[in-house]
């Protein structure tokens, strides 16, 4: 018999998650989305394989069910969860960025939760961007609550095994502290970099076009679904809070350090944060978010990236990322492309090899 899963939210992360559960032939994906015109792309798609007009009639027959939305509305849809007609081995889980307030939700619940956290995504939003190799290599956490048992916790496993993501289990308290470090806090960061500019704009409109290179890098992910980030930075507030303080300690010792403006100390300072950068596993198998880059020498002419994207989007290799490292006339620049698989950027440099005359190579 077909087990039924139940995806609540078919945006980014339920749409991908759906999609790469397809892989599990014995599993039927019902998916429900608040917004209809979603739930219809979602199903039309075929990403899900119905679309359950309301929430209770869809609980009733799930097996497990997935709370892939935004955390403040998954906190009233499990609410919500206890006036549903559940199967008595129902298995409840999320795919939210915080995991404190959810377990403190989900410990108040009769049906065992165990929360989930797919430590991989984008700045992008909706069905549209979901994609079934998004977790792929990246760490899938989980935090069973304290109904869950050993063998819940095996059946939850057993099912995302097919995400190829690398499960760990890990009490919601710490996960909600490390997050804040290498997730929530850079995203402030960002936001704020981009108002600095913002500010600055008004009498310097110029500013705006040198809004290149480093400064896109670090403000990527300003550009993410403000309602989700909302959300986490209530939940996860003291621990973000915690991450401001240290911060605003950095910004002093580091003014510190420009206002005596002694050569050998500032590059020292660039040189240890160098040295703990080059030294994350962000490329390899095993970081937190996994890109492969791939270098390509190319000429700085008109067409040129539209040419390259072109070939990889008829040979179907998907990309997270693209960026021009350095254009100047005459010179040539180097365009780098990010690919979520180390073969995807394989396939990549064998079509540039084929195809081109340009030298692509990993850095
Ligand atoms: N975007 C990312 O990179 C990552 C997000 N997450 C977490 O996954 C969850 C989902 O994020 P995304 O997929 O990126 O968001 P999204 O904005 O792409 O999709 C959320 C979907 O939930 C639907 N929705 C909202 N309230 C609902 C409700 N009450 N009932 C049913 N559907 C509802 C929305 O209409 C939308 O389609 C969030 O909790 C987020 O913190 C986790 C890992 C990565
Ligand atoms: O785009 C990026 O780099 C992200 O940071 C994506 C992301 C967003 C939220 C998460 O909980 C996990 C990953």
């Amino acid at each position: 018999m077909k087990s039924h899963v139940l995806i609540i939210g078919l945006g980014l992360i339920g749409g991908s998650l759906a999609k790469s559960l397809q892989r599990h032939k014995d599993v039927h994906i019902a998916g429900y989305d608040t917004d209809p015109m979603t739930q219809r792309k979602a199903y039309k798609m075929g990403i899900i394989q119905s679309a359950p007009p309301t929430l209770e009639s869809a609980a009733r027959d799930a097996d497990i069910i997935i709370f892939a939305t935004p955390v403040g509305a998954t906190l009233k849809l499990m609410e919500q969860s206890r006036f549903w007609d559940l199967k008595e081995s129902v298995i409840l889980t999320d795919t939210g960025s915080t995991k404190l307030r959810i377990m403190e939700a989900a410990d108040q619940l009769e049906t065992p939760f165990i929360g989930g956290h797919p430590m991989a995504g984008s700045h992008k939003s909706g069905v549209e961007a979901a994609k079934d190799l998004l977790f792929e290599n990246a760490f899938y956490i989980l935090t069973p609550s304290r109904k869950a048992d050993e063998e819940d916790v095996m059946k939850l496993k057993e099912l995302l095994s097919v995400t190829k993501a690398k499960i760990e289990v890990l009490a919601a308290e710490k996960h909600d502290y490390l997050t804040a470090i290498v997730s929530h806090f850079p995203h402030l960061i960002a936001a704020s970099l981009v108002h600095q500019l913002d500010k600055e704009e008004k009498e310097n409109p110029f500013v705006r076009q040198l809004a290149a290179g480093g400064f896109r890098d670090t403000t990527r992910i300003a550009s993410s679904n403000p309602e989700m980030w909302r959300d986490i930075t209530t939940q996860n507030n003291n621990m973000i809070i915690r991450q401001l303080d240290n911060w605003m300690n950095e910004m002093n010792r580091l003014k510190l350090l420009l206002e005596a403006n002694e050569p050998h100390s500032i590059q020292q300072y660039f040189k240890q944060a160098k040295e703990v950068r080059d030294e994350l596993p962000i490329a390899v198998s095993g970081a937190l978010f996994s890109v492969y880059d791939l270098h390509i020498d190319i000429p700085d002419v008109p067409g040129i990236i539209s040419e390259l994207t072109g070939y990889l989007a008829e040979e179907k290799i998907s990309i997270v990322n693209i960026r021009i490292l350095e254009t100047r006339e005459d010179v040539f620049g180097i365009l780098v492309i990010s690919f979520q698989r180390a073969e995807d950027r394989e396939r990549a440099k064998d079509c540039f090899d084929r195809r081109t005359s340009y030298d692509s190579y990993i850095s």
